[in-house]
């Protein structure tokens, strides 16, 4: 319950409640602060709005009210909805909140909430400060975070009591983060895991919950889904470097082929347990891993389920550099914020020159993988794993 709150409340912050929109926009963070003789621009509202979320302190109700207001205020103007009923405790205070700035100009409530924000992110911790580091736990655990900075975006895997599974949600959204990190003005953009794990793959529970006589429905949208999350990989025009802080299990290992550079702690390992899910590769493995270490070493892999140690995976070439789990963060984000000051056109042409002639293959191979999952899905050997893992009698 106290998560639930903690939710909402971080929703309040940026008006999401009344505009879901902004939720699932995932602007990125820039994080220049704007002085206060300045006005605010939209692109630092909506990194302000993004810092809210990483706030480390929960600043309490009355300044959650406070940026509710200004949120309103400079979006639609004025308070413009009838007042709440007496017993409606939360939507009274907001609205009294949001009415008490009167008539207070968008450009002056926008930039009241630039500088509000910057003023508790002082408070608690700068994120200019914050590496996403794998020990870096957000408050309330939004499932993905995406910050900017140092010319690199950064879309982290935040759900670490589920070892990072991906959820349906976590799959649009991070086709929606890898959408605005390709015209943001970054450099690079990585993906990483916060907590032990880099990713355990699939939510298995993506597949419960289905209404008797929709289970084809569901097989179909989520090879629609899988399709479209694994064509926004293959299309992806800038360095894309994975940084893998932990464990990797399925999905999270098969799109690694169409990652640029893949640095691995020495904690690491890599898993596609496909087989014994009763299901078949995916993420345009069945061509990358072959072709990234030969044919016998990815068929056992994805046919016999073998997990590779990180170094294993280097010396396979799944993997660009493994580093000791003590300096891993800090080695690999020296790293990647020396590469990010590299002439950003010159990278991304160049990354295109190596990976376009392979794109339509690859589009092609992803489609007839999603295909053939659509039907494994439904097979006895895919379910009776899923229900097994589920009530506990399997783990990989
Ligand atoms: C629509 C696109 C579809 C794309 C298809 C992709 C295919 C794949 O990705 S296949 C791979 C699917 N993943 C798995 O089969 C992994 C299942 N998880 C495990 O075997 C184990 O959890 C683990 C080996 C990853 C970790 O074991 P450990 O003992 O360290 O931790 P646990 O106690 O098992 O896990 C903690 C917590 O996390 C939940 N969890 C972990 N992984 C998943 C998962 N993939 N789906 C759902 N939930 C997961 C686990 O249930 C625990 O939850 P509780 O604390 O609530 O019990």
């Amino acid at each position: 319950m106290a998560g639930v709150v903690g939710r909402l409340a971080r929703r309040w912050c940026s008006g999401a409640l009344s505009s879901p929109l902004q939720v699932t926009r995932f602007p990125t963070l820039q994080l220049h602060l704007c002085g206060p003789a300045m006005t605010a621009s939209q692109k630092d509202f909506e990194n302000a709005m993004n810092q809210v979320k990483l706030l480390k302190k929960d600043p309490g109700n009355e300044v959650k009210l406070n940026l509710y207001a200004l949120y309103k205020q400079a979006t639609e103007g004025p308070c413009n909805v009838p007042k709440p009923g007496v017993l409606d405790f939360i939507n009274k205070a907001k609205w009294d909140a949001w009415n008490a700035l009167g008539s207070l100009p968008k450009d002056n409530a926008r930039q009241n909430y630039v500088d509000l924000v910057s003023s508790l992110s002082a408070s608690s911790e700068s994120p200019s400060q914050v590496t996403p580091a794998a020990d870096r736990k957000q408050p309330g655990g939004d499932a993905l975070v995406v910050t900017s900075q140092d010319g690199i975006t950064t879309i982290t895997l935040n759900r670490p009591d589920k070892k990072n599974a991906l959820t349906t949600q976590m799959y649009h959204d991070i086709m929606l983060a890898l959408e605005a990190a390709s015209k943001d003005d970054s450099a690079i953009t990585v993906l990483t895991g916060n907590g032990d794990y880099y990713c355990s793959g699939n939510d298995l529970t993506n597949f419960t919950d289905v209404p008797p006589g929709a289970v084809e429905e569901k097989a179909r949208s989520g090879a629609v889904l899988l399709r479209d999350f694994v064509d926004c990989f293959i299309d992806f025009p800038k360095p894309l470097v994975a940084v893998v802080n932990g464990p990797a299990v399925g999905i999270s290992v098969t799109i690694l082929g169409l990652f640029d550079i893949v640095y691995a702690t020495d904690r690491a390992t890599f898993h596609t347990p496909f087989s014994h899910l009763g299901q078949s590769p995916e993420g345009c493995s069945s061509y990358t891993f072959p072709k990234i270490m030969g044919s016998s070493k990815a068929t056992e892999m994805l046919v016999f389920g073998k997990k590779l140690t990180a170094r294993e995976a280097c010396t396979q070439g799944l993997v660009t550099e493994v580093f000791p789990d003590s300096t891993f963060q800090k080695e690999v984000w020296v790293r990647l914020k020396a590469y990010s000051k590299l002439p950003p056109n010159a990278m991304r042409i160049s990354k295109q020159v190596i990976r376009n002639r392979e794109k339509e293959k690859l589009h092609a191979i992803n489609a007839e993988e999603s295909s053939i999952l659509q039907e494994r899905w439904l097979s006895d050997e895919c379910m009776n794993a899923i229900v097994n893992f589920l009530s506990r009698k399997a783990k990989l």
